[in-house]
């Protein structure tokens, strides 16, 4: 059953909120299903942070389901350059988003549902909770074979991923999350996931790729609805709660006040770029210029997602030494990112000096070097 209340009633009436809230009253009810109308990741992961941080969970829990429109979603650890193509995810508008938990990266689109389990800390299990989406599945198609690993992945027919895993641990709060492959983009999901990048060096957490498979290539008859309902059923049996799903707008304020703060936040290029681990970038070019090749060998030093020290090398006959410093020197200081560097190609291009053959040849330089961004 799927009924759009206000969270401001439902959570009033059902939970303990740490800020206060006019007319706040907590029932003995101890579970609570939630889910997302929006399928904007930045709202979705607000959803996650405002739980976590607003609310007290002792001996309470809540389910959270969501779906985003297509996103790459890394983990609070990760390094987007070397694990997913940023130029392919730009063309075709897929976004990118950096989550507030540990591990790997994974893709989703509306084909993929998300599920995030909000305890006390005590009472935080991940397996449980996986148990329980297994449960939901074989209760929807017993002949699924559907079983969950000691990384905490849901494997399909033995082999293949159809759920990936992350948790965050606060202080008296945790949320495990885990994705539900269903009829995703698996085309989109694998070529976004691979870097083109070479010669990347850091001590970022790597991911751990998989095989992966949809369910809904088992029984085309499923939705992603269907799952989420019966996911949702077999949740309130476990809780003894009412099998009632609440519909929430991540974007109303007056029943998350300072959610759109946090959406704002999870936004920003300092959080999604800049929060990479430090890393560095060694990697050589060939440049095709009036039909003679040559050789570009370029060296990057990145600390917050900015370039901190940067050397190109290339032949001094084919470019005047004090020009490559110039875009070294530029360069040093911006942000690994080609709008920011094209703006700066640009500048310098209209101060360098009027001669048509120095200024083609370093566009391609620039070009070349915003192919690492
Ligand atoms: N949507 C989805 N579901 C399952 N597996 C996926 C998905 N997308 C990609 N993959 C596969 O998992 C690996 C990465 O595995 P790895 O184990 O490295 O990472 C994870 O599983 C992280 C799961 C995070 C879940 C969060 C829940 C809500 S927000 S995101 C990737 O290279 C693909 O092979």
């Amino acid at each position: 059953m799927v009924i759009l209340l206000s969270l401001k009633n439902c959570f009033q009436l059902h939970y303990g909120l740490k800020i206060p809230a006019a007319g706040f009253r907590c029932s003995a009810n101890s579970g609570l299903i939630i889910q997302s109308v929006s399928s904007d990741i930045y709202q979705n992961l607000a959803v996650e942070d405002w739980v976590h941080d607003n609310m007290t969970l002792e001996d309470r829990h809540v389910l959270f389901m969501w779906r985003n429109s297509p996103t790459v979603v890394i983990g609070r650890h990760q390094n987007p350059w070397q694990e997913c193509n940023l130029k392919i995810m730009r063309e075709k508008n897929i976004k990118l988003a950096r989550r507030r938990s540990g591990g790997g990266t994974v893709y989703h689109d509306l084909g993929n549902i998300n599920l995030t389990f909000f305890t006390s800390k005590k009472k935080y299990e991940r397996m449980e909770n996986l148990k329980l989406v297994v449960r939901a599945l074989k209760a929807l198609r017993p002949q699924f074979d559907v079983r969950a690993t000691e990384r905490y992945d849901l494997l399909l027919n033995g082999n293949f991923k159809i759920s990936g895993t992350a948790a965050k641990l606060g202080r008296t709060v945790a949320y495990h999350h885990c994705t539900l492959l269903c009829n995703a983009d698996r085309f989109l999901l694998s070529s976004v996931l691979k870097s083109p990048y070479k010669g990347i060096k850091s001590n970022a957490t790597p991911s751990m790729p998989a095989l992966v498979k949809n369910l809904f290539e088992e029984d085309p008859s499923l939705t992603c609805e269907i799952v989420m309902d019966a996911i949702a059923a077999e949740y309130a049996r476990c809780h003894k709660i009412d099998h009632c799903i609440t519909l929430i707008n991540p974007g109303d304020e007056t029943v998350f006040p300072g959610i759109n703060m946090k959406t704002k936040e999870l936004q920003t290029w300092d959080w999604i770029y800049g929060k990479t681990p430090k890393f560095s970038i060694r990697t050589c070019f060939n440049m095709v210029y009036k039909q003679s090749l040559l050789e570009v060998k370029v060296d990057i030093q990145v600390k917050h997602g900015r370039i901190e020290a940067c050397n190109i090398d290339l032949p001094e006959q084919w470019l005047p030494p004090a020009m490559c410093s110039e875009l070294e020197k530029n360069l040093t200081g911006s942000k690994l990112c080609p709008s920011e560097t094209a703006a700066l190609a640009s500048t310098l291009l209209r101060v360098c000096p009027q001669n048509y053959e120095l200024h083609s040849k370093w566009s391609l330089l620039c070009e070349t070097v915003m192919t690492l961004m």
